[in-house]
């Protein structure tokens, strides 16, 4: 069982995208925010091997964050979420990766998405300077949206693809570089892959 946590602000979506990703639709009506820390397990066949994902919503607001932070040990992966209409939450994106520096494993596999790339009017952040974020600290970057569906299933598989390559170290296997794959992903995709 490999261990993901979705962390970010309050809002920016993290029980959604989960929601997408586990039921495959888009959780609507009032937002109800996370309390603490809940969990949902996923199989994904990934390449013809069975990795099963625990999935860890987290609270993003401020009072529940001593209770996150006990979790990021054990936590094989981090999706770090932004709100593209919200530009504080992008802003703190460097908070939250200090406080994933301080608080999980060194060798974590983490992936920033900029969420709710659907709401084109109320878009606050371009997805340029979400890559130049990304880029500045070496992390894989995509724009999601669990409301329309657009790479969530891709942000997982990539993740899932990541953990299994480093779970299995098959000498013959050649090396997965999780990078490379989101950009050539994103590349055949263009803007619009849900
Ligand atoms: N347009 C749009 N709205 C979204 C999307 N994802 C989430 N939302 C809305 O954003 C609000 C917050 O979503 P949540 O998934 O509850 O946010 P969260 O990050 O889990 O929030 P906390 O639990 O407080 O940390 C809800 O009103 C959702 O309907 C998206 O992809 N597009």
């Amino acid at each position: 069982m490999r261990s993901v946590m979705l962390v970010g602000d309050s809002g920016v979506g993290k029980t959604c995208l989960l929601v997408r990703f586990k039921d495959g639709a888009f959780l609507a009506g009032s937002f109800i925010s996370t309390v603490g820390i809940d969990f949902r397990n996923k199989v994904l066949n990934v390449d013809g091997v069975k990795v099963k994902l625990q999935i860890w919503d987290t609270a993003g607001q401020e009072r529940f964050r001593s209770v996150t932070h006990a979790y990021y040990r054990d936590a094989h992966a981090l999706l770090l979420l932004y709100d593209v209409t919200n530009k504080a939450s992008f802003d703190n994106i460097r908070a939250w990766l200090s406080e994933i520096h301080e608080y999980a494993q060194q060798d974590v596999v983490l992936m920033l998405l900029g969420n709710k790339a659907d709401a084109s009017h109320d878009r606050s952040v371009r997805r340029e300077e979400g890559e130049r974020l990304a880029k500045e600290f070496g992390v894989p970057f995509m724009e999601t949206s669990a409301r329309s569906g657009l790479n969530v299933e891709l942000a997982f598989t990539a993740i899932a693809k990541e953990l299994k390559h480093r779970s299995m170290k098959e000498p013959d296997e050649p090396k997965f570089k999780l990078h490379e794959y989101v950009n050539k992903e994103m590349k055949t995709a263009g803007c619009c892959r849900s």
